[in-house]
């Protein structure tokens, strides 16, 4: 069963938390559509965590709301049955070996798949017997993660999964990942700081800096309206023929290079003194954490 396009996964509005005097988050408003593999980026302490944990109801808001498919996740159980969570360092019990946390699953979840517990994680070498203390990283990722597919989520969060993992191991987590959500329709939002990973991936970005949003929307869509420019050095790159915002400018002296947003999706700026490249998941990323303005807010989807 896939998700219904137009349905919403995750929805905020205005949604803020504080700690003390400081916002964590603060005037949160994204919509995050049903079945999309979301990326969840931004710079340390830019409240990615807490976005997720006030998603699955593990914090409470100071302002705004948040909804996962229409409902509260605090105190409604329907909801949290819908939500997969894996924490950010993969906690478990480090005592239970993974069968005995599959088995403690069935007890405490109404939807409880064992068998594909059982069976992803027998498939792909990791031993189901062994206290998960016991484990290397990799393979405690895996485990946590085949307890949050066992759930059947419909919205599956990660916090930085694969952060501890080796490039390969990460690449197996990764793929592991996309083949058990792939048949699902599972919406997934994921937070990471390997912006290759992500690009091979996910579909959708929301790109948080300093307790806002700073871009959110359909990777192709970002992409196809973003480009880098070249050409001849100007210290007034917004009047460059085709370019809406400027995110990011570098100068030689004869020569200036930008990330822009231009004005029309796709297409080339009409001075042919400047020459445009379509623009990688990971350069758009780069450009907007370095960009001054760092509250500038576009979302297109
Ligand atoms: N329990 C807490 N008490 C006080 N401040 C907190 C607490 N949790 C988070 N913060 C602060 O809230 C802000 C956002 O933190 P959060 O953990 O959400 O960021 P993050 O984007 O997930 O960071 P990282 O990439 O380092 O994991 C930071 O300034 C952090 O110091």
């Amino acid at each position: 069963m896939t998700e219904d396009a137009h349905e919403t996964a995750l929805e905020t509005d205005a949604l803020g938390k504080r700690y003390g005097r400081a916002w964590a988050l603060r005037g949160c408003a994204l919509r995050l559509p049903a079945g999309r593999i979301a990326a969840l980026v931004g710079p340390n302490g830019a409240g990615k965590s807490t976005l997720l944990h006030l998603a699955v109801g593990l914090l409470r808001p100071d302002a705004g709301q948040v909804r996962v498919f229409g409902r509260d996740p605090r105190g409604d159980s329907e909801t949290l049955a819908d939500i997969g969570f894996v924490a950010q360092d993969t906690p478990l019990y480090r005592d239970f070996t993974a069968d005995e946390l599959i088995t403690m699953g069935a007890r405490l979840n109404r939807r409880w798949d064992a068998d594909l517990a059982r069976d992803r994680l027998t498939g792909i070498g990791i031993p189901t017997r062994k206290p998960v203390g016991g484990l290397s990283g990799g393979q405690r990722a895996q485990v946590a993660l085949a307890l949050a597919l066992a759930k059947r989520p419909r919205l599956l969060l990660l916090d930085e999964p694969a952060a501890a993992l080796d490039p390969l191991a990460r690449h197996e987590f990764m793929g592991a990942l996309m083949s058990a959500v792939a048949e699902s329709g599972t919406t997934v939002l994921l937070s990471s700081h390997l912006l290759a990973d992500l690009e091979r991936v996910c579909d959708y970005l929301i790109l948080l800096q300093t307790a806002h949003v700073q871009l959110a929307g359909d990777v192709d869509e970002l992409l196809a309206q973003h480009r880098t420019l070249t050409g001849p050095r100007t210290d007034r790159p917004e009047a460059v023929p085709g370019v809406r915002s400027v995110i990011r400018a570098s100068h030689t002296d004869r020569q200036t290079t930008l990330l822009a947003r231009t004005t029309t999706t796709g297409t080339v700026p009409t001075d042919p003194a400047w020459s445009a490249h379509e623009v990688s998941l990971e350069d758009l990323v780069l450009a907007y954490l370095g960009a001054a303005d760092t509250h500038r807010t576009e979302v297109t989807a």
